[in-house]
Formats: C-alpha cells, structure tokens, sequence
C-alpha cells in the first residue's frame, strides 16, 4: 500500500492518542511469562513483533519464521537454546538474514547450547537444540547490539547455576540492558549489572502471581514529539498510557524535544505535549543517541522539518536495523532537497529554507522510515510508499494521524 499525506494540519483540539504497549517491553515480559506462567500481563504491544514472538513461543513446528523481529530473533535463540529437547529453526526475512547474531551464538555455544547455521556463518537461519545449561560464565562483546546480552539475561534465572555475564568493551543501547534488569527484579530475581558485568542468579522458589502492565511505547511516541515540534505554537496533543518513571530509554524524548520548544506534561497515566515556542533558525541541535537509537530518524526528520542543521553522533547500531538507516536517512532527506552527510556511526544535516513536494518516500522495509517522515506532510503534500510497514511496531499509525487531522489517501 503506498499512501499521498495531502498536506495537513492538526484538528485543534483537545486530541488524544492511545498507544499500544512498548514492544521491547512485550518481548521481555512474554519469554518471562514462557519461563514463569504464573505472571499475568496487561496492554502488550499489538505490534507484529510481539506477535510473531506469542505466535513462536507457542508454536509446535520445527520451523520458526519471526519476519523482521530483532527482538524475537535473538531472545528467542537464548530461550530455545535453554529448553531441553526443543528442536527448532528460527528463519525470518532477508534482511534478518544480513542481521548480525554471531556474538549471541558465540555466548551461547560457549555456556553448551547447539546452534548450527543453515545457511551464512553468523547469520539467521540457525538451528536449534535445546539443552540443560549447566555452565555460567561467559564473555560477549556489548558494542554491537544490548540485544544478545539483554537476551542472556531473560534466561539467567531459568539456567541451573545463573548467569554471569562479562560485557568486553564499551556498551551500547544502555538503557534496553537495564530495561531486563529492571523486569527480571519485579519478578524477585537477584540480578545485578556493575560496570562491566551482569550476574543472574538461578530462581529456586516460585515467581509469585502477579499481573504486570506495560506501559505504552515511547519509540511510538516520538512521532507525536515531532508532529507537536512541528506545528504552530499552542498545538497541544494527549498520548497515554504513560508514566514518569519509564523503564524505556526513548523517554528521554521530553528532555530531547525542549530544544525544538515542546513541553511534556505527565498527569493520570498520559503525557500532554504542547509546542511554546518557536526554534531559533541557526540552531544546531547536537546529540549522542548511543542510549537512544531507535528515535534519531524522528529527530533527523523533525530537525529538516524545521530548516535547522544537527549533528547526531552514536549512532553505529543504524547500520544493522531493519535496513541501514544511516544510508535510507541520507537518500530520502536528500530526494526532499536536505544536504546530509554519513560515517558509520554519525549523521550531519544542513540546514535549510525549503522542501520538495509530492516525493515519493521509500521505506525499507523499515516501520521507522514511514513513521518517521510522515510528520513532513505538515509543511508539504508528500507520498510514503509501503506504508503498511509500520504494523512492525505501531499497527494504528495511520488511522491515528487521520484522528488528529491527517489527510490520507490509500492506492
Ligand atoms: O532490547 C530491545 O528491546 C531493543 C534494543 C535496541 O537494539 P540494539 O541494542 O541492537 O541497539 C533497539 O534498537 C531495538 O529496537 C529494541
Ligand atoms: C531496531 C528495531 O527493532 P528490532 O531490532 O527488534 O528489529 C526497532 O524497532 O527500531
């Protein structure tokens, strides 16, 4: 489905969004709740990919396919790999075929798990025997994806001597690493991450009945972030169900979205975004988003959306996402007229006065291409094609920017 975004403006107003749960969340909590039935959860994502993670962990087949799912791919390798005479092959689409899951075999080879490749070393397809862990410790590296390690940890209870993990080198996505330490110590699981090590302790009693609720996904909020920034002042939009103490990393967006004059305001399980002024044309906004990669498109985005020049820096992880975000960033800002420039791991944009109209975004595949530029149709009428990509992670999208004044027609 490809879609023309005529060019729009908010519905004033009071408007309010409700966004399905965090999908790392979802994907957390469902190997936990696999492991520990006696948990109940409420408002899990209704993303593909937490679907495609409900759809493998209760499936029968000795054929596993989870699409474009990061997250299921590789929490489910540390999952199945734990479950003694599971036999299973995780497959998924091409591009997760090109995505990188050699260090999380590696660990797992290393603690007795069988994984053999069916088709490139290091890569998905892999085959799966299941096994009774016995060994504990093991070194990874941390500075390609949080993902093996945060996958490591959601087993470390399950395992018969725990889990001691030895992170090499510097660490990135933070945040989605003390995410699991966070949901593991809700479930009374002794874990602990200090420097460079994490340490899981095996669960021997029961993990008590309880109902655990996700909150909504603050990746799924960053486009609001970037609507409201790009709107005139007094725009106000309601986004529930939030709250101040995130465990998502992506909640730094109400410091990030100052600079571009937007106010979050937390009240009753939902955050009230408001646009108070206007930014400063000259502005360059800077930032390391090493701790928060999944929202440097929207940022990138909102930044052209404005005219303004920024330079965003830790951003290595984008080259191994759903596509190379890096490269479709610098192509698709630049069909709109944007001057970009790329290393491996920063991008810089010019500022500019004007954008070009009625472009035809490509996506990639990628849930965050389409939802990152779709704010654009702000300023210009402009096409997205494969829009029904963003089922990935926030399967409402479309019909909720209809609600709030959108105009968007479907060929
Ligand atoms: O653990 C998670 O839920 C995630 C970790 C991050 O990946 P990396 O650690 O590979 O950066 C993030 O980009 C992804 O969307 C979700
Ligand atoms: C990178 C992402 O997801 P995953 O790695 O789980 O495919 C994302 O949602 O932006």
């Amino acid at each position: 489905m490809n879609i023309i975004l005529e060019q729009s403006e908010i519905i004033q107003q009071p408007l309010h969004v409700t966004i399905t749960g965090s999908k790392s969340e979802s994907n957390r909590l469902l190997v936990l709740q696999a492991l520990y039935p006696n948990i109940a959860l409420e408002n899990v994502s209704n993303s593909d990919d937490s679907d495609v993670m409900q759809m493998a962990l209760n499936s029968k087949e000795s054929l596993v396919d989870i699409h474009h799912a990061g997250t299921t791919m590789r929490f489910l390798t540390a999952y199945f790999s734990s479950c003694e005479g599971k036999i299973v092959t995780l497959t998924g689409s091409k591009r997760m075929k090109e995505r990188p899951i050699k260090i999380l075999v590696d660990a797992l080879r290393d603690l007795g798990a069988d994984i053999t490749y069916v088709e490139n070393d290091g890569y998905p397809p892999i085959k799966i025997i299941g096994k009774n862990i016995t060994q504990s410790e093991v070194t990874l590296k941390a500075n390609v994806s949080s993902q093996y390690i945060s996958a490591l940890m959601l087993i470390g209870s399950s395992l018969e001597n725990g889990l001691k993990l030895t992170l090499d080198g510097a660490i990135t996505s933070v945040p989605y690493i003390k995410m699991t330490l966070n949901l593991l110590h809700q479930l009374n699981i002794d874990a602990q991450f200090k420097r460079q090590t994490i340490t899981v302790k095996p669960k021997t009693e029961a993990v008590a009945k309880q109902t655990l609720t996700v909150e909504s996904d603050w990746s799924s909020a960053s486009y609001f972030f970037s609507i409201v920034a790009l709107s005139p002042i007094g725009t106000t939009i309601t986004l529930s169900a939030y709250k101040a103490s995130s465990l998502q990393g992506d909640s730094v967006l109400t410091t990030i979205y100052k600079q571009f004059g937007v106010t979050t305001t937390f009240s009753d399980h939902s955050i009230t975004l408001k646009k108070v002024e206007d930014v400063l044309k000259d502005t360059n906004i800077t930032l390391d988003l090493v701790n928060a990669p999944d929202i440097a498109q929207t940022i990138a985005v909102t930044c052209f959306g404005l005219g303004i020049a920024c330079s965003l820096s830790g951003l290595h992880t984008l080259k191994i996402k759903e596509t190379d975000r890096l490269e479709a960033l610098k192509i698709e800002l630049e069909k709109l007229g944007g001057n970009v420039h790329i290393t491996d791991k920063t991008l810089d944009l010019e500022p500019s006065d004007r954008i070009n109209e009625d472009v035809a975004i490509n996506t990639y595949n990628d849930h965050r291409m389409a939802m990152a530029f779709a704010p654009l149709a702000l300023r210009v009428k402009m096409r997205v094609n494969d829009a029904e990509v963003v089922s990935k992670s926030y399967p409402e999208f479309w019909s909720d920017l209809e609600k709030i004044g959108f105009k968007i027609n479907k060929h």
